[in-house]
């Protein structure tokens, strides 16, 4: 079939590319597709989709789909030669033979490497042909020389193929950079989704070729299956418990967990002068007697973790050295993946995954769902119990490091004391002990709800420090819901005492406050969430 473009003899100028999709109908050399019959069906295929110009490769092909359709064919001829890694169109002979065969653009590489025949030469030759070039190039420095010598167009084609390990993304860089030297820049090389097609339009490409994830069914299918493999692996170790262990300064409690369900679990009193050396081992000892396998280990830790070192935070919990190698610790201890955190940071995981979180987010007409599905991916945790601390998930992500650490916030006071001091179940009993009265948190607590005053006022300065805290992080962060847990957070009538505090705020700025649904296992259910998640 002859085209009538081709009839009238006219020739393809720059701007038939401009704004293209340009499929490259390469197939696997010497697979099931790599036949002439297969490259035209393919190319008729392409153009029938949208397409508007086809890149094909040898003499042969490139004369085949040109007698069956009259778009724009830029071709290439492929050789593997002994003394060059110049493998696309390297001699003159090949342009010669593209040209005679139909082809509208010769593409050639462009790179600077030990070539047979010179980059000039081959820009001469397809000029002289009153025929487009394409310069193939891995560089910015490839696509200077080649506009210098006059070249019609620069392509991306060979970024990424001149040695190293070969890249998995389009490169965008080159293509702004080329942007910035010619409009005549066609983005080429592992365009592999609608989305990198885009992108590449984004950084200035006239046109956008994409050659394997669509002409190269041995590769697109490798892909997926290296997807769903991956997948699949994730389902069957999501399937295995999790041995998960919250590691606190007073007990250490180890679970098997299968998604939000404590198979089985065992609490033992963490030996504070041992060390982490000795921690681990205990918990090592612990994990054999509770048996059953597991897929992954997940640690929920007081104090700081930071790429697999944990320190301490406040030594009065629990005397931590610093930075001491947890992962690679508790690797040689249980042969599995091991994945660690802070402890108050997996609860806010869990509490966001299965507790709280969860629950805010489905009650019909909850807060999170007036204010529209993004809000209900923030959350706070604050857990005040003998010190205080907290997680935060923002956009459906745990915060780790230092944040959430909320006890070690400073007063506005000069930050001599940190704010546990002001809040916590410590404050309290210390309170309670200078008042004359030998009372832990809880007794204080009931003392207050027994009308008796001094206890009043200590839980009414914690309450007040507590709803000055909440009343921040609301404006800092805007969360869904602040999850209030711990045995003073949860103890009777303490989140009536900050709602009230907070009644004195406009509505909307004051915290939607809600009491933590999973308890003393929130830890653990977050850390076995996230060892499922990172390390499947
Ligand atoms: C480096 C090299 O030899 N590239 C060749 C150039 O024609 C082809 O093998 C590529 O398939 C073509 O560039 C399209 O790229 P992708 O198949 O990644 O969409």
């Amino acid at each position: 079939m002859v085209s009538p473009r081709q009839k009238k003899g006219q020739r393809v100028h720059k701007q038939d590319l401009q704004d293209s999709l340009v499929v490259s109908c390469q197939p696997v050399p010497g697979g099931p597709m790599d036949t002439a019959e297969a490259v035209v069906g393919f190319a008729r295929a392409a153009l029938a989709g949208g397409a508007r110009a086809l890149r094909i490769e040898s003499v042969a092909y490139v004369r085949a789909v040109r007698a069956a359709v009259s778009a724009p064919i830029i071709g290439l001829v492929k050789r593997d030669l002994s003394d060059s890694p110049v493998r696309i169109t390297p001699f003159l002979s090949d342009v010669e033979g593209l040209i005679e065969a139909g082809a509208d653009i010769i593409a050639f590489d462009a790179t600077d490497r030990p070539r047979p025949v010179p980059v000039a030469e081959l820009a001469a030759a397809v000029r002289a042909a009153g025929r487009l070039s394409m310069a193939d190039c891995a560089c910015v420095e490839d696509g200077r020389r080649a506009l210098a010598l006059g070249v019609d167009f620069l392509g991306t084609t060979m970024s990424g193929y001149t040695g190293g390990p070969e890249p998995v993304a389009p490169d965008l860089e080159l293509i702004a950079a080329f942007r910035a030297m010619t409009p005549d820049v066609i983005a080429e090389g592992r365009i592999r989704t609608p989305e990198q097609a885009a992108a590449a339009v984004a950084a200035g490409a006239a046109a956008v070729v994409v050659g394997s994830a669509i002409t190269r069914t041995e590769h697109a299918t490798g892909w997926f299956l290296e997807a769903v493999t991956g997948a699949w692996r994730r389902r069957a170790a999501g399937d295995q418990p999790v041995l998960a262990v919250d590691l606190g300064g007073t007990k250490t409690s180890l679970a098997l967990v299968r998604g939000a369900e404590i198979v089985a679990s065992r609490t033992f009193a963490t030996e504070r002068a041992a060390g982490p050396d000795a921690w681990l081992d205990a918990v090592a000892a612990e994990a054999t007697r509770l048996g059953g396998s597991y897929g992954a280990v997940g640690l929920a830790v007081t104090g700081f973790v930071d790429r697999g070192t944990w320190s301490a935070m406040n030594p009065a919990t629990l005397g931590i050295p610093e930075a001491y190698p947890l992962i690679a610790a508790a690797k040689a201890r249980f042969d599995q993946p091991v994945m660690a955190v802070n402890d108050a940071q997996a609860a806010a995981w869990g509490e966001f995954r299965f507790g709280a979180g969860q629950a805010q987010m489905h009650e019909p007409g909850s807060l999170a769902d007036e204010n529209g599905a993004e809000s209900g991916t923030d959350l706070v945790f604050l857990t005040i119990s003998t010190g205080l601390g907290g997680g935060i998930v923002a956009g459906g992500r745990l915060l780790t490091g230092l944040s959430g650490h909320f006890g070690i916030l400073g007063l506005g006071s000069g930050g001599a004391r940190p704010l546990e001091d002001e809040i916590s179940g410590g404050f309290v009993a210390g309170q309670a002990r200078a008042a004359g009265h030998a009372l832990d948190a809880a007794n204080v607590f009931a003392a207050a709800q027994g009308g008796a005053g001094w206890a009043e006022a200590i839980v009414q300065r914690s309450a007040a420090r507590a709803a000055l805290l909440t009343g921040d992080l609301q404006l800092a962060l805007d969360p869904a819901v602040i999850v209030i847990g711990g045995g003073i957070g949860l103890a009777t009538g303490y989140l009536d005492r900050l709602a009230a505090l907070h009644a004195a705020r406009p509505a909307r700025q004051r915290p939607r406050l809600v009491p933590a649904r999973l308890g003393a296992e929130a830890g653990l259910i977050g850390v076995a969430a996230l060892a499922r998640d990172r390390l499947a």
